[in-house]
């Protein structure tokens, strides 16, 4: 197959195509995909610059549902974080990789992946996200995260790292430094995962593709 050539927002790059089929291969044999270097310099400097560009006060306290109050949230998750929609040159470039992939996926692997959502996240020193899913069975149209982490020099001192347990809970499947170009993809509803507690200021983009909810209640008949 070619490699992707598109002219989203007047970027008209080529996407090197063996990345994305290195992610199609790990997500069919493992579920989860960890690359270091996985994604183009050109998209990794685009976040980079991005977040530079952004003021801090675009960056909300991130929530985890409606009910909880500040003090509940803040003891699961510590980041802020900044919504893409794509207005900048850099959010953009960004997406339109993100919609290279999603096409590949779907010609590869049939997952019908409909739609991306991603933002901008900052853990502060001393801040880390508790364990979690991304999406729960049935509930949440939520199907594949994606993670690019956007920090230069991060050594094993600084932690920060995402651990990814095997569905059962029990065991770490992998541990991942949040380094700079490095790009983490799983099935969002069956690997629960955590942040452990970053020492310095950890910058990251974290993304979803989703089902479409009346293709999803064709697919999945009810149990
Ligand atoms: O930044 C990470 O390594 C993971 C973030 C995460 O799990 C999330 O935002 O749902
Ligand atoms: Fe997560």
């Amino acid at each position: 197959m070619d490699n992707f050539s598109l002219n989203n927002g007047g970027i008209g790059h080529i996407f090197d195509q063996s990345l994305f089929d290195n992610i199609v291969d790990d997500l069919v044999e493992h579920g989860i995909s960890v690359r270091e270097n996985g994604v183009p310099d050109f998209v990794v400097n685009a976040l980079c610059q991005g977040v530079k560009a952004l003021p801090a006060r675009q960056f909300k306290k991130a929530g985890i549902g409606r009910a909880q109050d500040y003090q509940t949230k803040h003891a699961i998750r510590g980041d802020s974080i900044c919504w893409i929609e794509g207005t900048s040159e850099e959010g953009a470039t960004w997406l339109a990789w993100c919609e290279a992939l999603r096409v590949h996926i779907n010609r590869t692997l049939f997952m019908g992946l409909f739609s991306f959502e991603s933002h901008y996240a900052t853990y502060p020193p001393g801040t880390f996200y508790k364990r979690h899913l991304d999406a729960f069975k049935g509930q949440s149209n939520r199907k594949l995260s994606i993670i690019v982490y956007l920090n230069d020099d991060w050594c094993s001192d600084d932690g920060g790292e995402l651990v990814i347990y095997s569905p059962n809970q029990r065991l770490p499947l992998s541990r991942v430094a949040p380094k700079r170009g490095t790009i983490v993809t799983f099935l969002s509803d069956v690997f629960p995962h955590e942040v452990l507690t970053a020492k310095k200021t950890r910058h990251s983009v974290a993304g979803w593709f989703s089902v479409n909810t009346s293709i999803n209640d064709n697919i999945d008949p009810p149990e």
